[in-house]
């Protein structure tokens, strides 16, 4: 049975205090309770130790927003998949549309950094979606199919199988405009074919496909009762305890 997932990602949100408040205040909201997903939150790297230290790691899974793409040494500025893991963070969020857009980067440097991941037991949450004028053109199965073979598909089968994706159409990022539910799971459901005609059933029926862009507290519900949205990847609802937890529960 695949996993489903709930993954708030902070993006450059939050100065620490700020940010460990946010985090406790989950912890505790969670606290005895029953939730039907893993619950993980995506924090800046300065965040990243004094949160796995503050909370049940066992119970909200701790993930990084981005790794280097090499292993260590000379690369002044740069956060590297071992020192992502060191602090107890279990998740990387990679291939944020962001990431691609304002920083360049490349399916070369993607390769790397999932590589990178998986060697440090790091399990990647890894990004795709297509752009409006790609959707419009009607070119964005292929965009997104794209991103995947370019970037993951010469991974072994058993590492592939470590992975988690994140179809986030860009157009639906902080715009407000959330992708239809019909949209999300005609798109989940192509995105497994492609997964199955790759790496077989099995491992497309236990990979976790997570949505996002847009989702909240009002249409959570919906989106993850699709056969194959697996939950969701959180940006500004996920910045608050009140926003976040509805969509927790939304499963
Ligand atoms: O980019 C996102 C999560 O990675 C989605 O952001 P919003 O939920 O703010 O649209």
């Amino acid at each position: 049975m695949r996993k489903k997932i709930v993954a708030g990602n902070w993006k450059m949100n939050k100065n620490l205090q700020e940010g460990l408040t946010l985090a406790q205040e989950l912890d505790a909201a969670l606290k005895g309770k029953q939730v039907n997903c893993e619950v993980v939150i995506g924090t800046p790297f300065i965040h990243l130790a004094s949160v796995a230290n503050a909370i049940d790691t066992e119970k909200i899974g701790v993930a990084a927003q981005n790794c280097a793409d090499k292993a260590s040494g000379a690369y002044t500025g740069e956060v590297s998949a071992e020192m992502v893991a060191s602090t107890g963070a279990k998740y990387v969020i990679l291939g944020h549309s962001e990431r691609r857009a304002y920083y360049h980067e490349t399916v070369g440097i993607l390769k790397e950094k999932v590589l990178l991941a998986l060697e440090n037991n790091l399990t990647p949450i890894f990004c795709i979606g297509e752009v409006l004028e790609e959707r419009e053109a009607n070119r964005h199965f292929d965009v997104v199919k794209s991103q995947i073979t370019s970037s993951l598909f010469d991974l072994s089968k058993e590492d592939f199988s470590k992975i988690v994706l994140a179809y986030e159409p860009v157009w639906a990022i902080g715009t407000g405009k959330t992708a239809t539910a019909a949209q999300a799971q005609e798109m989940h459901a192509f995105i497994r074919k492609t997964l199955a005609e790759k790496y077989g059933e099995e491992v497309a029926e236990n990979t976790s496909i997570l949505y996002g862009g847009s989702c909240n507290a009002s249409n959570a519900k919906e989106l993850f009762s699709n056969p194959d949205v697996d939950g969701g990847l959180i940006g500004g609802a996920s910045l608050g305890v009140d926003k976040f937890m509805p969509i927790i529960e939304a499963f």
